[in-house]
């Protein structure tokens, strides 16, 4: 299976270009890292590829599989930012039961504490959160993971951790995960290859 994304363009106003002729893929078992500074648009391919976002043109593909319109999303988004991601007004409990069941296993690896179940969202700290949301995303409906600085608010340990679960747990499934990340240290010692959106940068050109 492939995940694809090609010839992107995709502008946020009308002067300026975030995306020009963008090309990226993975396949079903790769680690790859996606790079660039600061503003470059990382996350903006990370919302077309999950089909978030329309590009203005180009295409996504994804191959093999078949994106039901209202159905499980087979490409799933983590961000930084795992309180955005969750309904306030519901429970752990529920939340982390939300598109399937994970297993106890799953469960205990994330490092989630069943004491947890029954507490609010803002009762948790930023790290607990943030397992709950990592596990939902890893229901065997999907097929691509793409992580935008998923560990990045996280303590050394806690990043360490959630990282071998997600990694042990994509490469049992046959998944493809994306890494989005500042730490260089991280995408080299976890990724298979790395795309460096810089090197599209000479295309990125302000529409005259
Ligand atoms: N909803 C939006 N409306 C207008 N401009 C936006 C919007 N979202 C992002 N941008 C702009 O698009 C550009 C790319 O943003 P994006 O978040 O994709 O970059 P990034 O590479 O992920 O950045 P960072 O590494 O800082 O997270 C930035 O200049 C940003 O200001």
């Amino acid at each position: 299976m492939q995940l694809k994304a090609e010839n992107i363009n995709f502008k946020y106003t009308k002067d300026k270009y975030v995306l020009r002729d963008i090309n990226f893929h993975i396949n079903s078992g790769e680690v790859v890292g996606l790079v660039a500074p600061s503003g470059f648009g990382k996350t903006t391919l990370a919302k077309i590829l999950a089909g978030y976002i329309t590009p203005e043109s180009g295409e996504v593909v994804l191959e093999g599989c078949k994106r039901e319109k209202n159905g499980y999303n087979p490409v799933q988004l983590i961000f930084q930012h795992p309180e955005k991601s969750v309904n306030p007004k519901w429970k752990m409990k529920k939340i982390i039961n939300e598109s399937f069941t994970p297993s106890k296993e799953l469960i205990e690896a994330m490092g989630i504490k069943e004491g947890w179940m029954n507490r609010w969202p803002s009762e948790l700290s930023g790290g607990e959160l943030q397992r709950f949301c990592v596990i939902r995303a890893l229901s065997p409906n999907t097929k691509f993971l793409i992580a935008d600085e998923m560990t990045t608010m996280l303590d050394a340990i806690t990043q360490a951790q959630i990282w071998n679960v997600v990694l042990d747990y994509a490469k049992k499934n046959d998944i493809g995960v994306v890494v989005i990340s500042h730490e260089k240290a991280l995408v080299d010692k976890i990724c298979d290859r790395v795309v460096d959106l810089e090197e599209f940068k000479e295309e990125q050109k302000e529409v005259v």
